[in-house]
């Protein structure tokens, strides 16, 4: 049957993108059983007929939006966030458009319970709560087709084909994915290895592309990285659905690697790839050897040292101080903690106008031996810029005269922090004692305790407001309540420093502009978007950052700003005016959301599905 029901608008402009009809010749069943078009109760009495769907579903005919009240009642309805998380993880399964309108229209409500500190439960019990697969798995014993696995992915993936009118669209028609999300699940979180896992944090970081920046779904690949797991539960579950080996390290992984990457430029030239939770060894190391290679981003390193900057950008707004007259304390010095020290560094020379040597100095970071020395010869990577001299703490006060190494409270009170910055997933750290001495020595000291899940944060909010008696200028990894002002009474609302308020619009940013790479100076010009928006501007007892809840506007500051930049430094590849406006309307074009587009038959569609 030809018969075309909608008269196919013209693409125009951001608003009018929603109307272009998607071309199937999947039918009845098939047709519900495709996630990216299935509509379910939605389909219209037309499409019913046409597309054979009658009788496959119940009467009536309902809108999205009633959908989206059944499916919130559900959500509901499910006892436990893990419940809640495998119910979200179905209705994506189902229905694409119906699962990212409710969680767009629920934000705040639905991230904990797709991202942290849920996502942390749905990892580590993957292998129980398994229904079916979503997500790219490449493991290591089938690395000989490790291609033709990412061709299959790509060959099943769906396409739009938009209007010729598109000129400056910045989608490129002849690469199925935009963005790859990566991990090889060694340092999931907080949590660490989880093995084949870890797919579960490359499709909830996927899902806050989606629904944070309008990045479209059907343009990302999830991936797992699956090498073995030196998780000893996970090898005692018989449920355990990864490859049952040790993990394997060395060249043999070196290698696996490299066969990916150049798999993905080879297939998906031009795409970023968006690393995750890598473990402390591999993490900073493939980020260097990768990114002179293909456009590449870390996002525990390169995200996270962007929010953390945002927020200190922030806090130092409100304590009218400038980045270099910071102390700043990093307890735990690994991926996120040196990644935390670099961008804020790198910012002081930038904006600051210190030295690289002045720069390092302004931090002591500690690690699971005590305070980084020059003379400990475990130091690795970025470590070595932030080491003190050995002469500096000879005469520094220990709590345990007899030990050698320096903890967090000797170096509290030797250094005088104004920010302490929490990296460890060493749970409650930040003792009373710390906060409190802390405080004696700072008017307003920046406390930013990131690790997560929440389980594992460094100081609860509550009590460091509580011990600076109001004082402190919090943000966090994971949600927080509000904390209680002891002094005045009022709440102070605690910002999420979360690399999920920055980490879209950066992507977002890159593919729009169609960069050859995310340059420091993009990510810098995405940092100084999200502070710019930041609610403490307005108000030093406000939030040192906007809410998760309202990413998407983020983004598209953080997007607009690091495509300008891109367009300033000659790594972008389109053809727009470098314009605030323009640059505003070609993203949003880009944008993906979820709206129902009508369907129209095609029976000559030789993969199922595509669009005009
Ligand atoms: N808020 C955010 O956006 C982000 C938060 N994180 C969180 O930061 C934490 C660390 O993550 P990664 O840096 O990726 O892990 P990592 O394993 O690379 O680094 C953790 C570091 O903490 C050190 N450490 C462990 N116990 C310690 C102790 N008792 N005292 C001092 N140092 C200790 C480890 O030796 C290691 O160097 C995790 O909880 C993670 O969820 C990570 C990325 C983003
Ligand atoms: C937020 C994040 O990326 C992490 O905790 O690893
Ligand atoms: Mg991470």
């Amino acid at each position: 049957m030809h018969r075309r029901f909608i008269q196919q608008k013209r693409f125009q402009s951001s608003s009018t993108k929603n109307l272009i009809p998607i071309r199937t010749s999947l039918k009845g069943a098939a047709l519900l059983q495709q996630p990216v078009l299935n509509k379910g109760s939605a389909f219209s009495r037309e499409e019913r007929e046409v597309f054979q769907v009658d009788g496959h579903i119940p009467y009536d005919v309902h809108s999205l939006e009633k959908q989206m009240v059944r499916a919130y009642a559900q959500f509901k309805r499910q006892p436990s966030n893990i419940l809640k998380h495998a119910f979200l993880a179905s209705l994506r399964d189902q229905n694409q458009v119906l699962f990212y309108a409710l969680v767009s229209n629920r934000l705040k409500e639905m991230l904990p319970v797709l991202y942290t500190p849920t996502v942390g439960e749905a990892v580590s019990q993957y292998s129980d709560l398994f229904r079916r697969p979503i997500g790219c798995f490449l493991s290591l014993p089938t690395a000989h087709s490790m291609k033709e696995q990412l061709q299959s992915h790509a060959n099943a993936a769906f396409r739009y084909k938009y209007p010729p009118g598109m000129k400056n669209h910045f989608l490129d028609q002849d690469r199925p994915f935009d963005i790859v999300v990566v991990t090889d699940s060694e340092g999931i979180l907080g949590i660490g290895d989880q093995g084949v896992g870890g797919i579960s944090i490359s499709t909830s970081k996927a899902a806050l592309y989606v629904a944070g920046a309008g990045v479209d779904p059907n343009r990302i690949l999830s991936v797992v990285l699956d090498v073995g797991t030196d998780n000893h539960a996970l090898f005692a579950n018989p449920l355990y659905m990864g490859y049952k080996h040790v993990r394997t390290r060395g060249v043999a992984y070196d290698h696996f690697v490299h066969q990916f990457m150049m798999n993905i430029k080879e297939l998906f030239p031009g795409a970023l790839v968006h690393f995750e939770d890598f473990g402390l060894n591999n993490a900073a190391r493939l980020l260097e050897t990768y990114k002179p290679v293909l456009p590449c981003f870390n996002d525990d390193i390169e995200g996270t040292g962007a929010v953390a900057l945002a927020a200190t950008m922030s806090a130092i707004g409100v304590t009218k101080s400038n980045l270099a007259d910071q102390r700043i304390v990093v307890f735990g010095a690994g991926t996120a903690g040196m990644g935390i020290a670099n961008q804020i560094r790198d910012a002081m020379v930038e904006i600051d106008g210190l030295t690289l040597e002045e720069a390092n100095s302004k931090f002591w970071c500690i690690d699971k031996d005590g305070l980084l020395l020059k003379s400990n010869p475990k130091l690795q990577g970025s470590q070595h810029d932030y080491a003190r001299d050995d002469e500096e703490v000879r005469d520094w006060n220990r709590e345990i005269q007899e030990q050698p190494n320096l903890r967090l409270l000797d170096v509290v009170k030797a250094v005088k922090p104004t920010m302490l910055v929490g990296c460890s997933t060493n749970a409650r750290a930040f003792n009373e004692e710390v906060i409190r001495t802390m405080a004696e020595h700072v008017e307003r000291p920046i406390i930013f305790p990131m690790s997560n899940p929440t389980s594992l944060v460094e100081v609860d909010p509550a009590d460091a407001n509580e011990w600076t008696d109001g004082r402190a200028l919090i943000a966090t990894g994971s949600p927080f309540p509000p904390a209680k002002n002891p002094i005045t009474g009022k709440d102070y609302f605690i910002a999420e420093a979360n690399n999920a308020l920055i980490y879209p619009g950066l992507g977002l940013g890159t593919i729009a502009s169609r960069s050859s790479k995310m340059s420091k100076g993009m990510i810098l010009a995405g940092v100084r978007a999200l502070a710019s928006v930041s609610p403490a501007l307005e108000d030093p007892d406000a939030p040192l950052l906007p809410d998760l809840a309202g990413v998407r506007k983020v983004s598209l500051q953080v997007a607009a700003a690091v495509v300008k930049q891109a367009m300033e430094e000659g790594v972008a590849n389109i053809n727009i005016k470098k314009d605030d406006d323009a640059i505003i309307e070609h993203i949003k074009v880009g944008m993906w959301d979820p709206v129902y587009r009508p369907l129209e038959y095609e029976p000559e569609d030789s993969n199922g599905y595509s669009s005009k």
